[in-house]
């Protein structure tokens, strides 16, 4: 067990009954008899007393001229000392003070813990719309506030507060959206180069803190009551104004008071859900984590360690507050701020010299019907479960799942130049150092988120990085106010805060909803979700039968895809809800496991834990297969049985084929018919489709039958031709052999011409000529010879004859090889 758990053993808790919350005393007022009343009378000591050197604007001044018990009022000179205000806060001596607070802390040393988390019953001091006071309320939300930021919740929200000065002011402020802030060119570095200008989303000035808060903070304190992590915080130069945006003051209340109330104000909006507030306050002071609420007489170190890495990073030892009220806030808040350390420097009356964070974790789930936990019932019956560091706390119950969210108010050191005082400068040294890791860490992030890429973030270089690693690396919505000092001799630093808030834009945030869920929780889930199903279901079968002729084949697989996913679904929410509902009652039957884990174990003792474990595992696993094997050798019941496990066995076996039943009759139903008719309906569909192509081809094949016919006619005839061609030039040899033709001088027409000499021919049927051979040799002397000159150099000539053939006029018939008669 850790110091903490030991530390709880001397502080006995107080349980009180969760419905009289708002009537008891609240911590703080149960401990009245034992905290100075002077103190519990001073709430708004948070941001009391502060000043700055430098002076305020003419319209702050005017302001707090009206109001002579302002804490801005004495802002044109170095403030007196407020002895009530040291008393309440005490600054930081020359060397950081001693953490044994007998004597510092405001609180006596034996201050009980009575809303220690660890010491109370959660379920006894939860807080819903009925116990919130009228008192805890800040009145109306403006609905459009809220919705202010909801398209930037991918991006840090970055805003600019700029302190009033009465000096002249090296920067104004540019009109228009996005605002933007401008550096007047006569105090730019260089002359030639023209001022650096920056864009935000809100530039905020003045004294007035209710528009800082509603402009930077508010929407984010809605989405920590929403599930979301939400974290807001002030970086800027020493003295620019980060505590009197956070605190404030009792004028002007911070961040964090106006946070506060509207997580009230939320609560008392939310009549359907119950909610667990614990809180703790913290500082890094020199690279090490102070627990700013940890009990003063403890004996135990205040220092906090981080445990965890990546996303799963927790503190321990940490005190957790459980808050019921504002009023509890307000006390918490008030016992930490005067364990904070400050100090004046050259710079700051009261300087904060460590970084703070402020944590608010909200745990809630729906109100169930009746209230208490005996009503409501533990999921798991014993006493309640270990403390776990940052884990949750609040139970599941009843199947509400349980959201969890935290909202960080961070006010950090500012950074600052050189001091001649050894202490602080040891002090600024670390506030810069880590201030400087904090800038490459965001600076990574945003090259990372630009160039897509996975560089290594260097998170672990300091506790503030380290701390805040989760919500940098995007699981939280964000919101930066960079203060700044508008005055010329600070340009430098104000350009510096200005390129932070820059850089830190452009980080890119995936903000997720914190829910949890015990099994109790999951089965009411599924069986809810079986419901919808089997709603689905029948609404879909209902459904069907009037579409079959209006679906095509794929709608009807994709209808019966879906049908057979929804059954899928509904088995196999059925078989978890079996296997739970069975480990369940194994669980209630046995004696809580001796093994159950203790969240607040050292990693060592978890891992001998864990080999304890896995050895029994292996132990039952053996026991586990002989029993299987003894059972399976034996009947399930002897015939001897009493009769009451006899009917048992019959109503579980009944029960075992109701179920298979169920899950056979959906099969049938959904899955088997459907798919029938569906194969049934595509055979159809392709039937119609093969007759078709088998048409289609049928009449593709007489085609090209008449095609091939077509050509063998062409290829005939073609032959043919060739046939009268060569014929044709056989008879004009002959002809010329016959000597009807020569080169000699024109001799006078004998008696019978070539036509006369051709008919005589075919008269007494000459059809046998000589071969070719043989009318060539005699061609020599042929008429025709000039005319078959040319036909010689042209073997094709006759092929290529116009279709207007001037021969057609000389036609006759000649008869080839005694068949038939050609005409010519
Ligand atoms: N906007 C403002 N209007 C009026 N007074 C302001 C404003 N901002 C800061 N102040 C005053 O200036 C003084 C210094 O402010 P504050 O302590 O908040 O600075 P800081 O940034 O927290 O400094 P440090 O980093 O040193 O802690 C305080 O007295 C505070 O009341």
């Amino acid at each position: 067990m850790t110091t903490d758990s030991a530390s709880r053993t001397v502080r006995p808790g107080t349980f009180t009954p969760r419905r009289q919350v708002s009537h008891r005393p609240s911590a703080s007022e149960g401990s009245v008899g034992r905290i100075p009343r002077t103190i519990l009378s001073t709430p708004g000591n948070l941001g009391s007393a502060r000043k700055y050197k430098s002076k305020l604007s003419i319209d702050a001044r005017a302001r707090v001229s009206h109001r002579p018990t302002s804490h801005l009022s004495p802002v044109l000179c170095t403030p007196p000392k407020n002895k009530s205000y040291d008393a309440s806060r005490p600054k930081t001596p020359t060397t950081p003070r001693s953490r044994s607070r007998g004597a510092e802390s405001p609180y006596p040393s034996d201050v009980p813990s009575e809303m220690d988390v660890t010491q109370v019953d959660p379920e006894e001091v939860l807080v819903d719309y009925k116990t919130v006071g009228a008192g805890d309320i800040s009145g109306e939300i403006d609905e459009a506030l809220l919705l202010q930021d909801r398209g930037k919740e991918d991006k840090v929200m970055v805003s600019i507060r700029i302190r009033p000065t009465t000096s002249p002011a090296a920067w104004e402020v540019t009109k228009g959206q996005p605002r933007g802030i401008k550096l007047f060119p006569q105090y730019g570095r260089s002359t030639l180069s023209s001022p650096p200008q920056f864009n935000f989303d809100e530039i905020l000035t003045g004294s007035e803190n209710k528009p800082v808060y509603n402009a930077v903070a508010r929407s984010h304190v809605c989405a920590a009551m929403d599930g979301y992590n939400a974290v807001v915080f002030a970086y800027g130069q020493t003295a620019s104004g980060k505590t009197f945006t956070l605190s404030g003051n009792e004028e002007q209340p911070g961040i964090i008071p106006r946070a506060m109330k509207d997580v009230f104000a939320c609560i008392r909006r939310t009549p359907s859900r119950e909610y667990l507030l614990r809180c703790s306050y913290l500082e890094i002071y020199n690279e090490t984590i102070q627990d700013l609420l940890a009990p003063p007489s403890s004996t135990t170190s205040h220092i906090v360690e981080i445990h965890g890495s990546g996303s799963n990073v927790w503190l321990s030892p940490l005190r957790e507050e459980v808050v019921t009220s504002l009023k509890g806030v307000r006390e918490v808040l008030e016992r930490g701020n005067a364990n904070r350390r400050t100090a004046t420097t050259n710079w700051n009356e009261r300087s904060s010299r460590s970084h703070s964070v402020f944590r608010l974790v909200i745990e809630s789930r729906e109100r169930g019907e009746s209230m208490g936990s005996a009503a409501s019932g533990r999921s798991t019956p014993g006493p309640p479960r270990p403390p776990t560091p940052g884990g949750p706390r609040l139970q599941a119950l009843g199947g509400r799942s349980v959201q969890m969210s935290a909202l960080s108010l961070i006010d950090l050191a500012g950074s600052e130049k050189a001091t001649s005082d050894r202490e602080r400068t040891k002090e600024g040294k670390y506030i810069n150092q880590s201030l400087l890791t904090l800038g490459t860490v965001i600076g990574t992030l945003a090259d990372n988120a630009a160039k897509h890429k996975a560089d290594y973030v260097p998170f672990r270089n300091s506790k503030l990085t380290r701390m805040l690693q989760p919500s940098l690396s995007g699981n939280a919505r964000i919101s930066v106010i960079c203060t700044i000092n508008p005055d010329t001799d600070a340009v430098g630093e104000s350009t510096s805060t200005l390129s932070f808030a820059q850089r830190i834009k452009k980080v890119q945030l995936s903000a997720k909803k914190g829910e949890l869920m015990d099994t109790e929780a999951l089965l009411q889930r599924y069986r809810l979700e079986i419901e919808d199903l089997k709603k689905k279901l029948a609404e879909r079968e209902a459904g069907s039968p009037a579409k079959p002729g209006q679906l095509s084949a794929q709608e009807k697989l994709e209808e019966s895809k879906a049908m057979k996913d929804l059954s899928a679904r509904i088995r196999q929410l059925t078989k978890l809800i079996l296997t739970s509902q069975t480990v369940e009652e194994r669980e209630a039957s046995r004696p809580a496991s001796p093994a159950r884990v203790d969240f607040d174990m050292t990693p060592y003792q978890l891992q001998q834990e864990l080999l304890a474990a896995r050895r029994e595992i292996e132990t039952k696993s053996t026991q586990i297969l002989s029993l299987e094997a003894a059972l399976l050798a034996r009947p399930e019941l002897p015939p001897d049985a009493p009769e009451d496990s006899k009917d048992r066995h019959i109503a579980k076996q009944a029960k075992t084929i109701r179920e298979l039943e169920i899950i056979v009759a959906g099969y049938e139903d959904h899955l088997g018919e459907p798919l029938r008719a569906v194969r049934e309906d595509v055979e159809r569909e392709w039937e119609v489709k093969l007759e078709k192509e088998a048409k289609l081809r049928r009449e593709k094949e007489v085609w090209a039958e008449e095609l091939v016919k077509q050509l063998e006619k062409e290829r005939k005839m073609r032959n043919k031709l060739e046939e009268q061609g060569r014929v044709l030039a056989a008879f004009v040899n002959k002809f010329d052999a016959l000597g009807l033709g020569s080169d000699a001088p024109h001799t006078p027409p004998r008696s019978k011409n070539t036509y006369e000499v051709f008919a005589e021919r075919q008269k007494t049927k000459l059809g046998s000529f000589a071969s070719s051979d043989d009318f060539s040799s005699n061609a020599v002397d042929s008429p025709m010879r000039l005319q078959l000159s040319h036909i010689k150099g042209h073997p094709n000539l006759l092929e290529q004859m116009p279709e207007e053939d001037p021969w057609n006029d000389l036609s006759f018939e000649v008869e080839v090889g005694g068949k038939e008669n050609i005409r010519y």
